[in-house]
Parts: structure tokens; sequence; C-alpha cells
């Protein structure tokens, strides 16, 4: 499977400007790839007061621009994520197309981050982000979702076997994101696709450093600070090898971490 991210920076509450310019990287790249990866919220940016007038309702622009743009490229697309309105309720929400432009995810970030004022003006999701590509079992997450190593567990005891996190993360953190992810990918024995903005808004300078990362830990490829595409090949194998080689899924115990389990 190859794999590209989009590292793109955004355009501050100025969504067809932003389609544009990732519909420019789509073109340039799509035909030598299997999967495409946009950033969290990439037609909006965090312009959260103005969500009312810019978001996507129902999210049928994203759906159908990546849906066409899949079969027009005859790829996958990670599609971001882009504010989904629903009558009054706003969401930061993803949707995966596959090559065919079905909409076969959708996912809505369940950690909302009060540090960018998120829990002002969205609500939660609450269903797992799981989706199949080519056969592989597949999850897809939110920025700040990956500090919640059991929401990511979550999905591996599942199947997931490549796990594409979106994000507007800022560089004052970037350590926390490179140590995140990989941790990310060790203790679930997958794949890591992380695909970062670059750029800045308003309120923060954002980390680029899109990273993908293999079930050992070893990062395949990573970006810069600036805008840019990164590209890597992986090899889905990879991650039964790993977890042949030290089985922490079958030496896990359950039973005994449900005894002591905290109760709230
Ligand atoms: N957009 C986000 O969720 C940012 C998360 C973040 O910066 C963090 O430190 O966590």
């Amino acid at each position: 499977m190859n794999i590209a991210c989009i590292q793109m920076d955004i355009a501050f509450g100025t969504p067809e400007k932003n389609k544009q310019t990732a519909l420019r990287y789509i073109e340039q790249i799509a035909r030598d790839v299997d999967v495409v990866v946009l950033p969290e919220l990439w037609t909006t940016g965090y312009d959260l007061t103005r969500l009312a007038h810019i978001a996507d309702e129902n999210g049928e622009e994203a759906k159908s621009f990546l849906s066409e743009l899949a079969r027009t490229y005859d790829v996958h697309i990670v599609g971001g994520s882009v504010a989904k309105k629903t009558n009054e309720r706003m969401t930061n929400t993803m949707y995966v197309v596959n090559r065919n432009g079905d909409v076969v995810g959708e996912y809505s970030k369940l950690h909302l981050f009060q540090l960018m004022d998120e829990h002002l003006y969205l609500q939660a999701g609450e269903t797992m982000g799981l989706f199949s590509l080519d056969e592989t079992t597949c999850a897809g997450v939110i920025c700040y979702d990956i500090r919640f190593p059991e929401w990511i567990r979550a999905h591996a005891l599942h199947g997931a076997e490549v796990l594409f996190v979106v994000a507007q993360w800022p560089l004052s953190r970037l350590h926390h994101w490179r140590t995140l992810l990989t941790a990310r990918a060790i203790e679930n024995q997958c794949y890591v696709v992380a695909c970062n903005r670059a750029g800045k808004d308003p309120n923060n300078v954002f980390a680029g450093h899109s990273l993908i990362i293999d079930p050992w830990g070893n990062v395949l490829a990573e970006g810069g600070e600036q805008e840019t595409v990164i590209v890597t090949n992986i090899d889905i194998n990879d991650v039964q090898d790993v977890r042949a080689r030290i089985p922490i899924f079958s030496d896990r115990r359950p039973d005994v971490y449900k005894m002591f389990e905290k109760k709230d």
C-alpha cells in the first residue's frame, strides 16, 4: 500500500481556497499512490466562531468532492476531517472514501480539545473509527484522540492494522506528537499514518512533521515544518510479523485488568 499524506497549509475559514489546494495536490500525486490522507478540519481550519456559516451541511460537500476525486484518480482518500453541521449540531468529522467513490468510513472526534475551544462549539462523536481498505482493517482518529491509548487500543482489538491520524497539532508540542504517535505504533503493533497541517492561524503555529511509522516504531517518512507531501510504501504483512514476534495481544490479561478497574 503506497500512502501519501498531504501536509497542507490551511487558509483560515476559506473552504473554497482549501479545496483548490487539496485538489492541486491530489491531481499531482494520486495516480502514483493507493491512499491519500488530508489533515484535520482542512476546509475551514479552526475558524470556530464562524462555523454556523462555513460548516458543511451534513458533510455533503466533502463527501461529493472526495468521492469524485477518488473515482477520477482511482485512489482511496482518508479525507482528514471537516466541520459537519447537522441541524444545529456541529462535529469534527472524518470521511473515508474508497477508489469506487463509496463512503466507507465516518468518524467524529471523540475527545474535544479544550485548549483550542472545541468544547464550546463542537459536539463529541460516539462511534468508532473502523473501516476497511483493500481488505485491510483500518482505524481513523483525530488529533487529541492520540492522547487516549485506551481508545486506540479498542480499535486495535477490533483488528485495526493501520491507524490513520489527522491533525492540527501545534509546533509548541511537537515532542508530544512524535512520542505519542511512536508509542501508539509500538504498543498496538500497527502502522501509524499521521497527517498534520503546516502553517499558522490567528492562534497557533502548527508543527507539520507528518509521520508514517511502522509496527516496530521505525519512522518510514516524516515531513518538515513547511507544506509538503510525504509518501511511503507500507507492507501490511509486517503487522502480523511483529505481532508474532512479541505476542502482546495473546499475553494481555483483560480478566485481571477488569478486577482492578477504577470506578468513576
Ligand atoms: N487539534 C487538536 O486536537 C490538537 C491537540 C493538541 O494539540 C494536543 O496537544 O493534544
